[in-house]
């Protein structure tokens, strides 16, 4: 399975699923009421409880003229002890919010680098319960947030309510897993898992795409939850030779849509990358296969996570 990608033009036709570009409008009224009281919902619901930490850290980084970094990480990619070792890392060394992908078995928009590492994680037995007791131990060192980059099967597989109460009770001191990406989630189902989501203190980031029409992506700015993940190009996960140009143009349209913070990922995997991106106005910078290699590819996890540490430190330098 390592190395053999799925032909997936992921999303040239576009895909039905959540945040990725859908040509069919909601079919029924009440789709599209939901979606826009639900996101009224979560608002009050966010208001309400303690102040999320994704809107926290973007605040506070739009005061300081600065931009977040953002790391994606497999979890279990060697093995759970690096994968806690790496997170301590990534907030010492400048993350300013993470990602922390579950392994599963068909990452379909995964390119072959973190399909390889969701791979060795399977292999050596990392599953959802060994990622939250990590995580339970973890996460009270750390000092940002943490988010569960998750495909839909597990949360399916393990029934909705249940996963987001699991994941709403490891927060400690209002560090909880305050957020949640699933890339895959069928359009049908958003709404359920959003009022789940919502019901457990825990912001769903839904993602926009080069080939997302500007009247669903405005949609999406809407709903998502925290901040809007703006997939830089179509295809798969994985380091790219440069920025897609268009991403310029699409961070100008997304954010004359919406006040809310703009995040952009795939393909930026260099300290130019993510200056430029940065240039063009973005919220945040999102790198994952490049974080993925260093760890999942080399000799030994110390190498693994002395890379990690300058790599981290590289791209925080790159941004204002
Ligand atoms: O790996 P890249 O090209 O740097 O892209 C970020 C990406 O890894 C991370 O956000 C992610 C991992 N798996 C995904 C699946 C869909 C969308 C995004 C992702």
């Amino acid at each position: 399975m390592a190395g053999v990608v799925p032909k997936i033009s992921f999303p040239s036709s576009p895909a039905r699923i959540s945040g990725f570009a859908s040509p069919r409008r909601p079919t029924c009224k009440f789709t599209s009421l939901s979606r826009s009281t639900l996101s009224r919902a979560s608002l009050s619901v966010r208001r309400a409880s303690s102040a999320s930490t994704i809107s926290d850290t973007f605040s506070r980084l739009k005061e300081q003229g600065k931009v977040a970094l953002i790391p994606f990480i497999t979890a279990g990619d060697p093995d759970l002890s690096t994968t806690s070792e790496a997170l301590k890392i990534l907030d010492s060394s400048g993350s300013d919010l993470i990602e922390l992908g579950v392994p599963y078995s068909d990452p379909l928009a995964d390119g072959p680098v973190i399909q390889a590492a969701a791979t060795r994680a399977l292999e050596n037995g990392t599953n959802f319960d060994g990622v939250i007791s990590m995580l339970r131990e973890v996460i009270p060192q750390l000092s940002c947030p943490i988010s569960l980059f998750t495909y839909y099967n597990p949360i399916l597989k393990r029934g909705v309510e249940k996963f987001m109460s699991t994941i709403e009770e490891v927060g400690v001191r209002g560090k909880s897993l305050t957020w949640l990406v699933v890339p895959d989630v069928p359009l049908e189902e958003n709404e359920s898992l959003r009022k789940e989501a919502i019901k457990h203190n825990i912001e769903l980031v839904l993602l926009s795409t080069p080939t997302t029409p500007p009247e669903r992506m405005k949609e999406i700015a809407r709903a998502s939850e925290g901040f809007i993940y703006l997939v830089a190009t179509v295809g798969v996960t994985g380091a790219r030779a440069s920025v897609n140009l268009e991403v310029q143009s699409l961070l100008q349209e997304i954010k004359e849509a919406t006040p809310k913070p703009v995040a952009v990922g795939f393909g930026i995997s260099k300290p130019e990358h993510v200056k430029q991106v940065a240039g063009w106005g973005a919220d945040g910078v999102i790198v994952g296969s490049a974080f993925v290699k260093l760890l999942g590819e080399v000799k030994s996890s110390d190498e693994g996570l002395k890379q990690l540490e300058t790599f981290t430190r590289s791209l925080k330098a790159a941004l204002p």
